[in-house]
């Protein structure tokens, strides 16, 4: 081929390599474009992150303050991938960091609003969205921004209790908390024991503590029981003093009846001896006598003289043994009649103080053991539960509703509804079962020795009858129904821990609609 005839073709194709290379370098600019674009999005980003993240934590600052010179002189952004990573990594430690720093300011403005709540006098409303808010509270949060508004909250909520604390030039008034306390007095005051006489202003004391009742009529109350109480205790100092006293004189007595003996047995005995002494000397005396003697008459006039005044002797000691005897029996007689008064004395003491502990084990409302007999009760049941190894079951019972009883039909009609409830929880168990009024409206029934499958059947049993009963308050029919939770006392827990695990029970079977038994697994 001629030079001339090839010259076209090479002419084409570098022609085509050049068009190849000119859109090669189109590409590469445009993908320059889109790198540059990328970077400068990048810079964007890094640089609100760096405001945003500002003053969190150092090392956040000075790796974003390093990347944004590196963005500055970098062409490529695969260049800079080794210290995104590290940021990232940076970034997800401060992330955790931050949670950890939120869960830990949760818990205390947790605590916070629990502690407000628990001021007295808290207004109502307030008391509700405090209430509300600690619900919320539990619920997690995973950031600051969550957070912060609750804790805007929290601020306002103290803000709204201040500023009433501070604007509270309003006269007292009784808050529920109050009410409450006044209600809790009542039913102390069922549980003690008073003289008769004093009874009826117990009962109108109650009635009072019972209801709504205002400050002043309140502190009143609170006055009277008071002085109840010391009057009581008064009474009951006195009388053990009387009868210390009346021990006191009669040990006094005996003890002066005791040293009279002493003296007159000592007296005795020096007469005794100076008696003996006379007698022997007379004695002597006529013996040389009867030696000396020649004449016979004469020995006879004298003998009979000596016998005349030994007899006066024997006849004056018999008389003073015969007066002393009778002191002495005087004297001993006094004090039998004073060991016979101290013995009566004690004797009706000891009743006393052995129906004063009785009276203390009952619950003077219900007349069921109360929570100090309970208590006995449950150690000597739990010992038989440790030693033998026998079962115990304990069941709370719970009246539901009760309060509503009170509110709407009055607290006496409260009281006569406990005591029949009390009677028929009695009435449904065996001699070695046991109930107790455990307070307010509550019983702690103690079942030994009962099947896991017949716990339940018992119970039951128990609720239906109470359940059976025909209330009617005001001509209305009702039906009051009771909630229980139970518990077995297992393996080596704490009678403390059964009774928590009944109380849980009771809890869930409220909470699942009342009357119902609820037995803890
Ligand atoms: N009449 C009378 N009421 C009492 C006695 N002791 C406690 N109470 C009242 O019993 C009520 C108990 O009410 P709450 O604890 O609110 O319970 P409840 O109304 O029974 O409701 P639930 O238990 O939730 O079903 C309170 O109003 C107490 O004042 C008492 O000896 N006599």
């Amino acid at each position: 081929m001629s030079e001339t005839s090839t010259q076209p073709l090479e002419r084409s194709m570098l022609e085509q390599q050049l068009k190849r290379a000119q859109q090669a370098q189109r590409k590469l600019l445009e993908l320059n474009e889109v790198n540059q674009r990328q970077i400068r999005g990048l810079v964007e980003c890094v640089h609100h992150l760096s405001i945003s993240c500002k003053g969190q934590n150092l090392e956040l600052d000075n790796r974003l303050a390093k990347l944004r010179s590196r963005l500055a002189s970098e062409k490529q952004v695969d260049a800079l991938l080794p210290e995104l990573a590290a940021l990232c990594r940076t970034l997800q430690s401060q992330a955790q960091h931050s949670q950890r720093e939120v869960k830990g300011s949760q818990e205390a403005m947790a605590s916070l609003a629990k502690r407000l709540t628990q001021l007295a006098d808290l207004p109502e409303g307030l008391q509700r969205e405090l209430t509300f808010f600690q619900q919320e509270m539990k619920k997690p949060v995973y950031s600051i921004w969550e957070h912060l508004p609750q804790l805007r909250r929290l601020v306002g909520y103290y803000e709204a209790l201040l500023s009433e604390r501070l604007a509270s030039n309003t006269p007292l008034e009784v808050s529920p908390k109050h009410q409450q306390m006044a209600h809790e007095l009542a039913q102390l005051l069922s549980e003690l024991e008073f003289r008769p006489e004093n009874r009826s202003t117990i009962a109108a004391v109650k009635a009072e503590l019972a209801g709504e009742i205002g400050v002043e009529s309140l502190l009143d109350a609170y006055q009277q029981v008071l002085d109840l109480l010391t009057g009581e205790i008064v009474r009951e100092k006195n009388s053990s003093q009387q009868f210390l006293f009346a021990i006191n004189d009669a040990l006094n007595v005996v003890r002066e009846a005791v040293s009279d003996n002493w003296n007159l047995t000592v007296r005795n005995f020096g007469n005794q001896r100076e008696l003996n002494r006379k007698l022997s000397s007379q004695c002597n005396a006529l013996g040389d006598s009867v030696a000396n003697a020649t004449e016979l008459e004469q020995l006879k006039q004298h003998v009979s003289k000596e016998l005349a005044q030994l007899r006066g002797m024997l006849e004056k000691r018999e008389q003073e043994d015969q007066r002393e005897f009778m002191k002495l029996k005087e004297s001993m007689e006094q004090m039998r009649k004073e060991l016979s008064a101290i013995t009566n004395e004690a004797s009706s003491y000891k009743e006393k103080l052995v129906e004063q502990q009785r009276l203390n084990m009952l619950d003077a409302l219900t007349q069921l053991p109360n929570r100090a007999a309970l208590e006995d009760r449950l150690k000597r049941e739990y010992r038989n539960v440790r030693r033998y190894g026998s079962k115990l079951w304990v069941a709370v019972v719970d009246i539901d509703h009760f309060k509503s009883i009170n509110d709407n039909f009055g607290h006496t009609t409260g009281d006569k509804t406990l005591q029949v409830i009390a009677m028929a929880l009695k009435n449904a168990l065996r001699k070695e079962e046991f109930v107790a009024r455990y307070g307010g409206e509550e019983f702690v029934l103690l079942l030994p020795e009962v099947d896991e499958e017949h716990v339940a059947l018992i119970l039951n049993r128990t609720r239906e009858r109470i359940k059976a009963i025909p209330f009617k308050f005001r001509n209305d029919r009702l039906t009051v129904t009771i909630s229980v939770g139970a518990a077995l006392v297992a393996g080596n827990e704490t009678i403390q821990e059964t009774f928590e695990r009944a109380d849980a029970a009771l809890y869930r079977a409220k909470r699942q609609g009342r009357d119902r038994v609820e037995i803890d697994n």
